[in-house]
């Protein structure tokens, strides 16, 4: 089975970490959205928010999203933290299949990323406040978009890696043991 799956989850769930790992560990491509999208802009997301501001990194992100999403073959995709904020990007990644939730409670997520100066919507004020903040409106909206949600409060890393390979040969074997009827017959069809 090639693996072929997407990541969503706050800043700091670690979206990029446990998926280069998933992708060197089953020898797919790693594609982090946010690093294409440095590379696109030519400057770090941080200075692009200061200077264009946020609303047209959303432009740029959903184009790269719906791109990258065309690329056929196996691939895992981090995808940015703010991803799942506009409708058409949570259709973009429904379509896509075996999109996978890493959740993480604010405070796990604070503990992992408070030394890190690299994410524009935690820095200033109270990043605790803000992670809260986000996470309420964000929650709901990543598991809106996923087709699984994998805690990520207490596993390694590597485990992590390892119960999301699980989740996905779990899919794959229930689709191949069980696949959708091919029958022409509809629910509201009453010819029969
Ligand atoms: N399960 C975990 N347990 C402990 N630390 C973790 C875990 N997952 C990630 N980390 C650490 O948390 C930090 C943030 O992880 P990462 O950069 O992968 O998050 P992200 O979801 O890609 O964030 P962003 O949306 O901002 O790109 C890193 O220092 C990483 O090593
Ligand atoms: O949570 C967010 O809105 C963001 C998360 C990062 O992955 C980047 O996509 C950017 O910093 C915005
Ligand atoms: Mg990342």
């Amino acid at each position: 089975m090639q693996i072929r799956c997407a990541l969503v989850g706050m800043p700091g769930s670690g979206k990029s970490t446990v998926g280069r790992q998933l992708a060197h560990r089953t020898g797919v491509p790693f594609i982090d959205l946010d690093h294409r999208l440095e590379k696109m802009i030519g400057t770090t997301i941080r200075s692009f928010f200061e200077t264009e501001g946020e609303a047209r990194f959303r432009d740029l992100e959903a184009q790269a999203l719906a791109e990258v999403t065309q690329q056929p073959g196996g691939m895992v995709l981090s995808t940015g933290g703010g991803a799942v904020l506009r409708a058409e990007n949570r259709e973009v990644l429904r379509q896509f299949g075996n999109v996978l939730y890493l959740r993480a409670s604010p405070e796990e997520i604070y503990k992992r990323v408070k030394h890190d100066k690299t994410r524009p919507l935690l820095q200033g004020g109270n990043p605790m406040e803000k992670l809260r903040e986000l996470y309420a409106v964000r929650d709901p909206l990543y598991r809106e978009t996923a087709h699984y949600v994998i805690e990520t409060g207490r596993p390694s890393v590597s485990t992590l890696v390892s119960m999301v390979m699980m989740q996905l040969e779990m899919a794959h074997s229930a689709a191949v043991s069980a696949p959708p009827s091919t029958s022409a017959y509809q629910p509201s069809d009453t010819s029969h």
